[in-house]
């Protein structure tokens, strides 16, 4: 036993004094000051020489008591200061006070800070290994090293069998629970370890490695990237451990190089354990790294940089902030803007309200933010009351008569406020599958007016190259029950189309003899549906010439011109089907008719074609656009016959025509099927009936 003054003599470079009834001491050493505030009884690693002279004087402990108070110093490998509060008292059997001992809280903390930074195992290194193995520092530790660090929480006579697991390199996760079986999660699922029961005591041995877990009931294990997560009783105790195993892993941000590099701010979504905190991390230490950029990540449950105070070399440059307690993370936000001049701030969980308004503010002081947040997708972040904000928040507003007709809606529509946090969002679907929105406020904008949304999907292929395709996703994303999602697929490039049938597993393999020479949907067993709609409603019609509207107002030739053009290029890409119509197809065909008239034709004065239809269907068509007074034009033959209504002024240019068709005596037209020679268009001229007619809407 050594007493608190003989601290100063054990060690040349340090001093101590006592300070208002608490330990106050200052150690200096040749390289750095360590500075400690025992109120706060933390822990700290000690430099490599004053462990070498711990280790030259052979303490594993020592205890001394002055003034009432105990100072203790632990392990070989880290001394550690206490106050009273973090002694527990005691008496002996005849009730008289003994000396005081550790709580079990400081002895589990300590075990676990010196059990990290050399191991309890290694005890007998000389002193030369121990100061090589501290110059080295944690570094050079590969995964597996870390990946032991882990293992230790598990029981011995569980963890024979775990090691014994072939893909134990992949592990996930470990699960303890009070009185159950151990479980090892695997990317390739569940796998038990032992048939045996975990006892109190396992979990208490588990929690003697691991530091303090905080308000959110996470802790880590010092200067590795391992999360823990405890599950309490009703009591406060430990009664279910989860052991997530964190992987510094090279090369998972390459999927969104091209999006990070150029300062564009990215959210990350997706399901837990896809892989979101991983990500993070790298992109962090890519930017920092590979950029340059000054990298402060926020670290709330120390999951990006690691346990402990000095960051894991997972962030490479990047610069780490604790986060005392959850609560605390958007100030934490605020304060890294504010005081460290940061480029990018990366940040993982944003999930409360005030987190998503700090965004907000890290976005408009023009930094970039890199973040992950609760949800699976786009529409999951517009639908949350706290995080909508993120997307430029999402206002309900109510559009005059005469707007809401021209843009087809109901008079109250979903739009979004302002400007997005994010340039980008990315939904991880998979580790190796992302899907990213590059566009986040068209994405938003698109999928309020119930318009397909863009996205592309990034793959790394087995080349370790970055695959990325371009889609778009279904009109409705939430289909009704029984009913097959939409599809809606336009291709920019007939390369693009090749993927997606190769995808789709409808191309046959090259130098199949059985292949016939036919195109696949010549074959007739491969029809690419370009647009389709599986639940005949209103809903999905209006939703349907929305789209061709957005695509309208983007500058674009119509959805459907759109389609038939690509349909040039690609075969006959809408497949009618065979049969007679049903009357719900006849329902759905005049309701195209009519939204078409009344939120195109009309308000906009331009034509629309109209889907292909069975001939019974479009005269029924035809005989509707008669009813508003409209004329219209048919193109194709079955399958593909479809109408064109047109527009009043382009009946004006007919009316143009018919006129000089009278100076024609041979001339002809063919309007709404009838043919007018010269003879009868000046009877239309004359009767002024044909051409010059205002449309009616019906009530
Ligand atoms: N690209 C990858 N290759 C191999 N393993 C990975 C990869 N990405 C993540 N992992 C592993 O998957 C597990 C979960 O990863 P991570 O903690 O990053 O997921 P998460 O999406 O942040 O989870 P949560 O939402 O629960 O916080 C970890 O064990 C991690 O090491």
């Amino acid at each position: 036993m050594v007493s608190a003054l003989g601290l100063g003599s054990l060690f040349p470079a340090a001093s101590s004094r006592w300070h208002e009834g608490l330990l106050l001491v200052h150690i200096v050493d040749n390289v750095r000051p360590y500075h400690h505030c025992p109120q706060s009884s933390r822990d700290f690693v000690c430099s490599a020489s004053l462990r070498a002279a711990i280790f030259r004087s052979n303490l594993s402990a020592f205890c001394g008591g002055a003034g009432g108070f105990e100072v203790g110093l632990l392990s070989k490998w880290m001394i550690q200061f206490w106050n009273c509060s973090d002694f527990v008292s005691r008496s002996n059997k005849h009730g008289k006070s003994t000396a005081p001992l550790l709580s079990s809280r400081v002895i589990s903390k300590v075990r676990h800070a010196s059990s990290l930074d050399f191991g309890f195992e290694e005890e007998d290194k000389g002193e030369g290994e121990v100061e090589a193995e501290a110059e080295g520092g944690r570094e050079d530790e590969g995964a597996h090293a870390e990946l032991q660090q882990l293992l230790k929480l598990l029981p011995k006579r569980f963890r024979k069998e775990l090691e014994k697991h072939p893909d134990l390199q992949f592990l996930v996760e470990i699960v303890m629970d009070l009185g159950r079986r151990p479980f090892a999660r695997f990317p390739s699922g569940d796998w038990p370890i032992s048939d045996e029961l975990i006892t109190a005591s396992d979990l208490h041995n588990a929690v003697s490695w691991v530091g303090e877990f905080t308000d959110d009931n996470r802790t880590g294990i010092n200067r590795t990237l391992h999360r823990i997560s405890a599950i309490h009783n009703r009591e406060g105790c430990i009664i279910g451990l989860t052991c997530r195993v964190g992987r510094a892993i090279s090369g998972s941000a390459e999927m969104v190089r091209d999006l990070v590099s150029g300062g564009g701010s990215l959210l990350l979504m997706g399901p837990p354990g896809v892989g979101k905190t991983t990500a993070i991390r790298e992109i962090a230490r890519m930017l920092a790294n590979e950029y340059d950029q000054r990298v402060v990540i926020v670290d709330t449950s120390n999951e990006i940089g690691g346990d402990g105070d000095i960051p894991h070399p997972g962030i490479g440059r990047a610069r780490r902030m604790q986060v005392a307690n959850v609560e605390m993370q958007h100030k934490v936000m605020i304060e890294a803007v504010e005081n460290h001049m940061p480029q990018t701030i990366v940040v993982d969980e944003i999930g409360t309200e005030l987190e998503a308004l700090a965004a907000v503010t890290i976005a408009q002081r023009g930094v970039q933010l890199v973040a992950t947040a609760h949800g699976m997708t786009v529409e999951n972040l517009i639908k949350n009351p706290s995080l909508e904000m993120l997307v430029g928040g999402i206002q309900s507003v109510t559009l005059g008569d005469e707007e809401a007709r021209r843009r087809g809606v109901q008079k109250s529509v979903l739009e979004r406020k302002g400007p997005s946090t994010f340039t980008t969002a990315v939904e991880m679907i998979s580790r190796t599958e992302w899907r990213s929105y590059n566009s986040l406020e068209a994405t938003v904008d698109a999928l309020l007016a119930g318009r397909p949304a863009l996205f592309e999907v990034r793959k790394i292929n087995d080349k370790g190259e970055l695959v990325i395709a371009n889609k778009s996703i279904p009109i409705d994303t939430e289909p009704t029950p029984g009913s097959t999602p939409q599809s809606f697929k336009i291709f920019d490039q007939a390369s693009d189309f090749d993927r997606y049938k190769g995808e789709e597993g409808l191309l046959r393999e090259e130098g199949d003899e059985s292949m016939n020479p036919q195109k696949p949907w010549e074959q007739g067993d491969a029809p690419l549906l370009v647009y389709t709609f599986q639940a005949n409603t209103m809903a999905q019609m209006v939703r349907a010439l929305r789209a061709i509207l957005g695509f309208e107002s983007l500058g674009a030739t119509s959805l459907l011109s759109e389609i038939q053009r690509k349909g040039e290029e690609i075969g006959p890409i809408i497949q009618m089907q065979n049969k007679r119509p049903t009357f719900q197809d006849e329902i759905d065909a005049l309701e195209e008719v009519r939204l078409a008239i009344e939120t195109i034709v009309i308000p906009k004065g331009q034509p629309v074609e109209l889907l292909p239809r069975s001939s019974e269907v479009i005269s029924l068509q035809s005989k509707m656009i008669q009813s508003y007074q409209l004329t219209s034009e048919k193109s194709g033959i079955e399958p593909h016959m479809r109408l064109r209504i047109l527009p009043l002024d382009v009946q004006d240019q007919w009316k143009t025509v018919i006129i000089s068709m009278v100076d024609q005596p041979q001339g002809k037209l063919d309007i709404d099927g009838e043919t007018y020679n010269n003879g009868s268009a000046k009877n239309v001229m004359d009767s002024g009936t044909s051409v010059s007619r205002l449309p009616i809407l019906p009530d």
